[in-house]
């Protein structure tokens, strides 16, 4: 265990309701400094919620929670110096510039002409928006909003940053920009509380992942960690003649038929020790197999087994379905 001094951010039994419906049911967060932490949840879970809680937004029911140090309570001044958010509803003002709006949260951290300057500038540069400083914001792109946003909050030098759906509406080039953005900032040292509904989000950069579902956290742990509460690795075999397939399914044991798609399952955890083996025994049971992939269980799987429910809808109607479900870990050999 941490202590307090380690951690960013160390929250307990924190909880919120509105009239008679629980949105957090006493959650424990602890994120140390200078890492990515990832509140997982499908719409609705109270992801927005925890955030807003946790920059003094709004209060708490019940709970405590220290940030950078302070009491989130009796020390809010503190607390509100110590971060930045970025929040699903954009601090950016369409109508004046990129620069103008980054002038201006200078201005509202205090800082002179000549250092609000210097730091917009810089900012600008760094998140590719140069060419585009002196146009207003209201014709800037979702991505390039998003990265102006994210300019903004940083004017104030914050140690430790709220990122709510970061991505949530962005096509996969400006979500993969932006996971870089992101990276950075960490490396920087900076520590990243992050919201999303897509697993591949989380699996990309958390380094500890909470999964929010009915008000409460149902699994933390790394990625890989999470991905070991659940079964499902397997080696998957297609055919295409049926008669070498009921060759095979009576051939080898331990196997779940798929009939209808000639496919056989059999339990594996994917290494390459595992993999020759079945290899090994089909050459010699002189059988082959048409396809042969390799299944590792993913966020998905982990969602799945931890909600019951299916992986979120992207609701956004972003075309990014695709590409969350393009899972890192399942790979094909043909
Ligand atoms: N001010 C409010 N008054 C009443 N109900 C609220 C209020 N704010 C949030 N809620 C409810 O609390 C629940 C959690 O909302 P919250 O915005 O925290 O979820 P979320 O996980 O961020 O979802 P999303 O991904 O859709 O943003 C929702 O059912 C929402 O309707």
């Amino acid at each position: 265990m941490k202590t307090d001094h380690e951690l960013a951010i160390a929250a307990t039994g924190l909880r919120k309701s509105y009239g008679d419906k629980t949105v957090l049911d006493g959650i424990d967060i602890q994120v140390p400094a200078g890492t990515i932490f990832s509140l997982l949840g499908p719409n609705g879970a109270g992801k927005t919620t925890a955030v807003n809680i946790l920059s003094t937004l709004i209060s708490a029911d019940g709970g405590q929670a220290r940030i950078a140090g302070h009491d989130l309570t009796a020390e809010a001044q503190a607390v509100r110096a110590a971060i930045g958010v970025t929040g699903q509803f954009s601090a950016v003002d369409g109508l004046i510039t990129g620069e103008e709006n980054m002038l201006l949260m200078a201005d509202l951290h205090h800082l002179s002409k000549h250092e609000g300057r210097q730091v917009t500038a810089e900012l600008l540069e760094r998140f590719d928006l140069v060419e585009a400083a002196k146009k207003p914001a209201s014709t800037y792109s979702g991505g390039m909003k998003r990265r102006l946003d994210i300019a903004m909050t940083l004017v104030g030098s914050p140690r430790i940053i709220f990122l709510d759906e970061p991505t949530t509406g962005l096509d996969p080039r400006s979500r993969h920009t932006m996971w870089q953005i992101i990276r950075e900032l960490v490396s920087g040292g900076t520590t990243v509380f992050l919201t999303t509904q897509y697993l591949e989000e989380a699996d990309q950069l958390a380094d500890r992942i909470a999964v929010l579902n009915g008000g409460r956290l149902v699994a933390e742990g790394s990625a890989e960690e999470l991905k070991r509460l659940v079964p499902g690795g397997h080696v998957r075999l297609r055919f295409s003649d049926p008669v070498a397939y009921e060759q095979a399914a009576t051939a080898l044991r331990e196997t779940t038929r798929d009939d209808a798609a000639l496919a056989l399952q059999i339990p594996s955890d994917g290494t390459q020790r595992e993999l020759r083996a079945i290899l090994d025994w089909l050459d010699s049971a002189g059988i082959e197999a048409d396809e042969l992939s390799v299944h590792t269980p993913d966020l998905d799987d982990v969602f799945f087994a931890l909600t019951g429910s299916p992986v979120p809808a992207q609701s956004t109607g972003s075309s990014d379905s695709a590409d969350s479900a393009d899972s890192a870990d399942k790979e094909t050999v043909r």
